[in-house]
């Protein structure tokens, strides 16, 4: 698949008066782990609900490869690009996993006797194989959010969107989704796009995009992004993981150099030290 395009988009929503994305141009890559990052407000889901087809820009394009994003695609663009949502309690609709994962395959007219295989695979995908009869309410938080994204892998997409996925799950589930992530990327050659406030997270990706106050700030490989620091610190945009570990080292008597803010960079840098 070719890359996604937004060509000078602007965006306001219709209950407010302020322009929220403003003439927006970039280029995002496919078959990439892309990660979305800024502080609240700075419009991090508007733009992947603009690139979802959820919202319609006011002015501007988006592209798919050839794909317009608009009214008159809206089906073809819902089914390449999924959504996986914060808290996953928003998108069950089935009692049981089985009847959840099915849910969203009825609304792609898939034949009832194709189901079975593909919630199968959905959920081999996702490591719930075993859980197909479960009641959704009896499964754990991060449980639940596999089943979400075995309901949006179901349906066969070429883009997944997790917005902030991991935030409400405590950091083992985090962990275990994170890495599910990793699979699905490599395995699975999805174009993974991920908003999450945390550069460690972010650190994961291939390409970092940041946004501040509605405005693209960064959009290159993560390498490039992370290593400007200066643009980082004035977007105070500095892990905090990586901060409390340079902390604790500043009371262990040692000194890690400003540069390395990330925990990935930090932990790089010790080895490099002890060796
Ligand atoms: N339905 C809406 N109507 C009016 N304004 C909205 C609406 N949804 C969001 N906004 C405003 O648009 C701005 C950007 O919101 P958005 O949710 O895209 O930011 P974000 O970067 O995803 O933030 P967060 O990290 O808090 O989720 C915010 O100022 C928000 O208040």
């Amino acid at each position: 698949m070719q890359e996604i395009k937004f060509n000078h988009v602007t965006f306001k929503y219709p209950d407010s008066n302020k322009v929220l994305i403003d003439n927006q141009s970039f280029v995002l890559p496919t078959n990439k782990w892309i990660s979305i990052v800024g502080h609240n407000g700075s419009g991090k889901s508007t733009v992947v609900r603009l690139l979802n087809g959820l919202l319609q820009p006011s002015k501007g394009k988006i592209l798919i490869g050839d794909l317009e994003v608009n009214e008159q695609h809206l089906e073809t663009v819902h089914k390449l690009v999924g959504m996986v949502f914060q808290n996953p309690e928003n998108q069950f609709v089935g009692s049981t996993v089985a009847e959840d994962v099915a849910f969203g395959l009825e609304n792609y007219n898939v034949a009832p006797e194709e189901m079975p295989t593909i919630i199968k695979q959905a959920l081999k995908s996702v490591g719930m194989i075993d859980y197909e009869d479960s009641l959704i309410a009896d499964l754990s938080g991060g449980q639940k959010q596999r089943i979400a994204i075995a309901g949006v892998l179901a349906v066969k997409p070429k883009i997944i969107i997790f917005d902030e996925a991991t935030s409400m799950l405590d950091p083992v589930g985090r962990e275990s989704i994170m890495k599910l992530l990793e699979t699905l990327h490599h395995d699975g050659g999805y174009t993974i796009i991920m908003i999450t406030h945390d550069l460690n997270e972010a650190e994961l990706a291939d390409h970092i995009l940041i946004l501040d106050q509605g405005k693209v700030v960064a959009n290159d490989v993560t390498k490039k992004v992370l290593s400007n620091h200066q643009l980082l610190r004035k977007l105070q945009l500095t892990p905090a993981a990586g901060e409390q570990i340079r902390e604790k080292l500043i009371h262990a008597g040692i000194k890690a150099p400003q540069e390395y803010i990330t925990t990935g960079e930090m932990v790089r840098w010790l080895k490099q030290k002890l060796n």
